[in-house]
């Protein structure tokens, strides 16, 4: 205890002082976390004037305020947990793409997401990774990965429908659409996850929705060393939460695995479920708790990241018509009118070129905080054991250094060219612990926002407010209100 809240953090800040790294003053225990909640809290206290990108100040004012102050990297606490900020497009690229199996998740940020996605592949590190990474890769690649896409269209049609019901019901053409993208994004991962148990999967996810929040809030409690083990309210309804969703969990593997034993079925099922079973069983012990968190984790990373890229997609081509006008015209041009087919959804080169804006601007997640497991040398840098290093995707993304004058503006063409300067775009991350979902991500987002854009023209409503804040990934505060108009068929 005394090494971890005492000696080692006073070691690693003598040794980032000592190569003029410097930061903000922190409090034994809490460090700068409530310097961070003051800024952010009166950064976001009020709503934005207009629809404007420019929101670095807005969600990361302590990044904007410390690093005026201190230069491009600095040091600040998170708790008892060092951070340093780095910016370097060229540095953040070595990091990440050399330094993927001595560096992970710390131990706080395992703790706090322990309860709702366990041990899976998000929090692991290190062996137990590498193993994970290798048994679930496959599920995400070639011919598995398009055979989801079936689940993508089928879900879309559904949301489609009951947006011309609410339309046809309502005496206006206003809908908050982020509610449709989350409903409709839950479904396709409870599909792809589940196929026929899927009622149970959305079950499931709801209740891990639920452990999710309580998680949230028990952790804001709990910076105290030790108190996670007390009794309260909150661990004891996580507990039986949390027991719930395994049961539940369980009894849909049981009835795969039974499925085999008794030799009613060949395979697991051709779900991303059955997959994962099957890989698992090749690779030793069918080890069902790993199962388990790797079906939690699948959702908690897939789901509201992907709901989000298509929100603040449809914000910003309702409000740049356009841009809309081009992608529909795009989406005309290689459907031709008859059912689109997968391949087809891969040149919707216009469309990605707008994703990619979207992500650039709005990155569903906006931090990728790694610990240094050994120490490392990072260009002319020592990053010692311990110390987490913070890269802040949001501020990378606005940064008119990497982006030029025009990098707050909603400017898609600027990704017509395919070479980056490395580092500078990550909003899957990069190297080998990038996204495994990550093409399953901008497939899913191809169709649904084909699919719309071909059904629908759409602007942002007189009600939107613009309020983006950020709760581990950017949200609107009020959500997206666009105004829709069907097109003709
Ligand atoms: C727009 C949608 C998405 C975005 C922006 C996104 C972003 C990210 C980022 C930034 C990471 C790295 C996190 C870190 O290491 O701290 C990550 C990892 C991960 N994502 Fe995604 N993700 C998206 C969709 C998905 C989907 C659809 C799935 C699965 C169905 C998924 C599954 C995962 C998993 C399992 C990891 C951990 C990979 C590893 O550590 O090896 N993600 N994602």
């Amino acid at each position: 205890t005394i090494s971890s809240y005492v000696l080692t953090p006073i070691r690693i800040k003598k040794i980032m002082e000592e190569q003029g790294v410097c930061g903000p003053k922190s409090r034994f225990l809490t460090g700068n976390l409530n310097d961070i909640s003051t800024f952010v809290s009166k950064a976001t206290s009020q709503d934005m004037e207009a629809i404007n990108h420019d929101i670095v100040g807005r969600l990361l004012p302590h990044f904007v305020a410390w690093s005026s102050q201190y230069g491009k990297r600095f040091i600040y606490w998170n708790g008892i947990e060092p951070r340093m900020c780095l910016t370097e497009a060229a540095l953040i690229k070595e990091f990440l793409s050399k330094y993927s199996t001595v560096s992970g998740k710390s131990l706080q940020q395992q703790q706090g997401s322990k309860h709702f996605i366990g041990k899976g592949l998000l929090m692991a590190n290190g062996e137990d990774w590498n193993h994970q990474r290798h048994i679930v890769s496959p599920a995400f690649m070639g011919e598995k990965l398009k055979s989801y896409a079936g689940h993508m269209v089928e879900c879309t049609k559904e949301m489609l429908e009951s947006l011309q019901n609410a339309i046809l019901e309502g005496d206006k053409y206003e809908v908050e659409i982020g509610e449709y993208f989350t409903k409709l994004t839950a479904d396709i991962i409870s599909k792809t996850e589940f196929s026929t148990s899927y009622k149970k999967g959305k079950q499931i996810f709801h209740l891990l929705t639920q452990l999710q929040g309580l998680c949230a809030q028990a952790t804001r409690q709990h910076s105290l060393p030790g108190s996670r083990y007390f009794p309260s309210t909150y661990n004891k309804e996580i507990k039986s939460l949390k027991m719930e969703v395994e049961r539940l969990l369980m009894e849909i593997i049981q009835s795969r695995k039974d499925c085999v034993e008794i030799g009613r079925s060949k395979s697991y099922g051709n779900d991303l479920l059955g997959m994962l079973l099957d890989e698992i069983q090749k690779s030793g012990s069918l080890n069902l708790q790993l199962v388990m968190d790797e079906c939690k984790t699948f959702f908690f990373a897939g789901h509201e990241t992907t709901a989000l890229l298509l929100t603040w997609t449809a914000m910003l081509l309702a409000s740049n018509p356009s841009w809309q006008e081009k992608v529909r015209i795009e989406v005309k041009e290689i459907f031709n009118q008859g059912t689109p087919s997968i391949d087809q959804f891969s040149k919707l080169n216009v469309l990605h070129m707008v994703i990619n804006e979207s992500m650039r601007l709005y990155p569903p997640a906006t931090l990728l905080p790694r610990m240094a497991f050994q120490d490392i040398v990072l260009g002319d840098l020592y990053i010692p054991k311990g110390l987490s290093v913070w890269i802040p995707v949001l501020a990378i993304h606005h940064s008119e250094e990497l982006w030029g004058k025009d990098a707050n503006e909603f400017n898609p063409q600027r990704f017509a060219s395919k070479s980056f300067m490395p580092g500078r775009f990550i909003p899957f991350a990069s190297g080998p612990r990038n996204c495994v979902g990550q093409s399953f991500a901008m497939m899913e987002a191809k169709i649904i926002l084909a699919m719309l854009i071909s059904k629908f023209s759409f602007t942002i409503s007189e009600n939107y407010k613009h309020a983006p804040i950020t709760v581990l990934t950017i949200k609107p505060k009020y959500g997206v209100q666009i105004c829709l108009k069907p097109l003709d068929p």
